[in-house]
This record gives structure tokens, sequence and C-alpha cells, in this order.
């Protein structure tokens, strides 16, 4: 690494709290699929800022949105009314299919404010006794950093002293609809269903066909809200604007964040309609900066985007191809065990055990070919460029994945 690399790192470790343990490079800039480090090297961006930069970085249209809005009003707080979140809002419903949303700023805001939502609809709606709510959600899940959302995981690593922990969830096993429909027998008091339509961190784990649909349908069945998470997998990032749409399902409850703003801004919201999202009333809920004149501005230009550039076409497509070319790797090459995902939302699980860090040495190695990548949970490496990529770009990593795989 060179110094001016090394000094920066340095910096961050002193003075920064060691709450990841990043690759060692450090960006200065990004274009489209692109990154740049300090001394001008290149790399494919494979991470997408976990899939925040669907429409590549420092897209123009975004950023420019960005820069007009800030020179001119960047915030109100909600005590006063605005020119751009009517318009903002009136846009994102549309866009989506639902009757209101209710604007935050990161992804573990948007999942915390689907659980309050959800509760209080519980007791105020569904007739559950106050207090009582259980909300269904499956192991391995993902859904943010909050002690609340870190209560219902089962990774040891987010949860470990970080107790005592919120109550009213019970735990099931993913893309199992026995477990589903046991857990909503099991009781009267279930508020909702909270699920990943593909479970990022869990190594891009792809439920069985018909999962989503047939969960949807036992949730109505038991007057129980499905919860769809899509914070990672929306946005066209599984080719598809939303991977619920593979199966035609309307979550009542939708939560978005990350691609939603173009990885410019911190954006995310709530969607649902209106006999759900009737039961907050003013003063019930809130954030200073939800729903933002530039978050506005910003989201409304990084959705436009994503049509405008067909970008979840683009993602089915490559994603084919991508898929291919690697099981043609795993073919020739045994460190690959398995290839799975959905559009662009892609992992290949490297042939050693968990606490191996072969899949480390294989993201470096990626690294000094020109790729940026990182390893989730131990063995499995995500791969997911932004939706803008070529499909000479995408043969072009290929290439790049299969001669750095052959150096081991
Ligand atoms: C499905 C889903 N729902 C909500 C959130 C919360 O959104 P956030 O509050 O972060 O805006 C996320 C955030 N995912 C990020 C967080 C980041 C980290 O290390 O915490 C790494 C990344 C991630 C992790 F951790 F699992 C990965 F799956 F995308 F790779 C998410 O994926």
């Amino acid at each position: 690494l060179s110094s001016k690399s090394e000094v920066l790192i340095e910096k961050e470790n002193k003075y920064g709290a060691h709450n990841y343990h990043p690759l060692p490079v450090v960006l200065e800039r990004g274009e489209g699929v692109y990154v740049w480090d300090v001394d001008g090297k290149k790399y494919y961006d494979f991470l997408s800022a976990y899939s925040a930069v669907n429409q590549g970085h420092c897209h123009p249209k975004i950023v420019n949105a960005m820069v007009e809005q800030a020179q001119k009003l960047t915030l109100t707080s909600r005590a006063f009314y605005n020119d751009k979140l009517g318009n903002y809002e009136e846009y994102v419903t549309n866009y989506f299919g639902f009757d209101k949303v209710l604007p935050m700023n990161t992804g573990a805001e948007a999942v915390e404010t689907a659980l309050k939502i959800s509760r209080k609809w519980a007791y105020e709606v569904k007739g559950i006794p106050e207090n009582q709510a259980q909300i269904i959600v499956c192991e391995n899940n993902f859904h943010g950093r909050t002690t609340t959302i870190i209560s219902f995981s089962n990774d040891e690593t987010a949860r470990k002293n970080f107790g005592p922990f919120t109550d009213g969830f019970i735990k099931i096993e993913y893309d199992n609809l026995e477990a589903l429909e046991n857990a909503l027998n099991s009781s009267k008091n279930i508020a909702g269903f909270l699920v990943e339509p593909i479970q990022g961190e869990a190594g891009v784990y792809v439920p069985s066909e018909g999962y989503l649909a047939k969960a949807k349908a036992l949730c109505e069945k038991h007057n129980v809200l499905f919860i769809a998470d899509e914070v990672q997998t929306g946005i066209a990032r599984t080719g598809k604007l939303l991977a619920v749409h593979h199966e035609n399902v309307q979550p009542d409850v939708l939560i978005l964040g990350k691609a939603i703003s173009g990885g410019v801004y911190p954006v995310s919201a709530v969607l649902c309609n209106d006999e759900i999202m009737n039961v907050i009333k003013p003063g019930q809920h809130g954030s200073t900066f939800g729903g933002n004149p530039v978050a506005a501005a910003v989201a409304i230009a990084a959705l436009e985007v994503i049509k405008d550039e067909k970008l979840a076409e683009n993602a089915e497509r490559l994603g084919v191809i991508l898929r291919d070319g690697l099981n043609k790797i795993a073919e020739k090459n045994n460190l690959i065990t398995l290839v799975r995902g959905k559009g662009l939302l892609n992992a290949i699980v490297i042939n050693t055990d968990e606490e191996s860090d072969l899949a480390w040495e294989i993201c470096l190695k990626f690294r000094d070919n020109g790729l940026l990548a990182k390893p989730t949970h131990g063995n499995k490496i995500r791969l997911a460029p932004p939706l803008v990529m070529t499909e000479e770009q995408i043969n072009e990593c290929l290439d790049i994945i299969e001669k750095s795989l052959n150096e081991f």
C-alpha cells in the first residue's frame, strides 16, 4: 500500500471507532461502475456500497438535483411545510403503488418505523391487547443495527453485550412456509411478518420459487401484515423494481432505503395504504431530517434514473450473463462451490469453512487485479456491481475473477 493510503488508514484507526474492518484500499473518487484510490488506481466496484449506488457512483442527474436544492433550502424540519415534500410523496407513492409514505433517513430507521406502525395497527385496528403484539422474523436476518433490530438477530457479533433486548419477536426458519404457518397458528397476537425477499447478509440467500407469494397469502389468511424489507433488494437490484415483484406480491408495508437516493444522500421510506398508515397521528413519530427538501429532490432524481435507464431490465439481463460466467469458472476452478443470486445481487460460496480467511485473501487478489468486493459471513463473496454495467464490462470482470482465482 502506498504511504498516502497508509497515512489515511492510520488516521481512521487512531481517531475512528473500530466498528468496521475495511478491505485495505483508500478511495477518493467514484464515477459510474468505477472507483479510484488515492494513488489513481481504478477499480470496478462490485459492492455498490451494499447496493446503495445502483445508479452508479455520482450519477450527474442525482448529484445535480442535490446541489441545486442544497443551494436553495436544505432543511425546514416538519414543523413547517415546504415545496418539495408533497411532490416527492406523490411521486414515490405512485411509483410503488401505495396510498402513503412516511419519510425517514436510514434503513434501520425505516425498519424501526415499520415495526412501530405495524404494532400500532395491531392494537388500534386488529384489536390485539396492548403490549402483546408479536412480530415474526426469520433466522439469519439482517435489518439494521439498532437495539430493537439486533434484539431479533441471531448473529452473536451483532448482539453480544448490547442487551437488554426488546421483546415481542418470534424467530422462524427462512424459506420455510410450514414454520410460518405454525407461528401464525401459535398466537392470536401476531401483528406482522418482517422478511427480506432475499437474505443479503446471510450470503445472498434466494428463497424457493413461490415462497414470498405463499407467505403473503398465509399472512392475509391470518390478518397479519406482510412487511417487506427491500432496503437492499429493492430499487431494481434483483432485476425487477422490487424483489417481491418476481412473485407479483404487493406487501402491506414496504421498507426502502439505500439506492432510493442512489447513494448520494441518506434517504429511506416506509410505504403502506391508508388503513395502516392512518394509525399514525401528529406527534406520534418523526425525525429531524426525515423527508427534507434535499432528500426529496435526490430521491425523485434517483428513481427517475432507474426508469429512464431501464436499470431493472439491465440487472436482469446482466445477472444471467454474470451467473453463467461464474458457473463456467466454477466448473474449472473448485474454489467456487456455489453461485447464487438474482439480477445483480449475487454471491459466490468459496470452498472453505467459515473461519478461514481464504475469501478475504481472494478479495485482496481481486483488489490487486482491479475489482473491489468483500466477503460476507466468512466464506461467501458478494458480487453486486452498479446496475449501469455493460455486457463487455461484465465480461471483463469475469476475466478478472477467473484470473484472480487461478492465482490460488
Ligand atoms: C436488508 C437491510 N435492511 C436494513 C438495513 C439497514 O440500513 P442502514 O441503517 O444501514 O441504512 C440494511 C443495511 N445493510 C448494510 C448495513 C451495513 C452494516 O455493516 O451495518 C452493511 C450492509 C449489510 C449488512 F450489514 F448486512 C448488507 F447486507 F447490505 F451487506 C439491510 O441490508
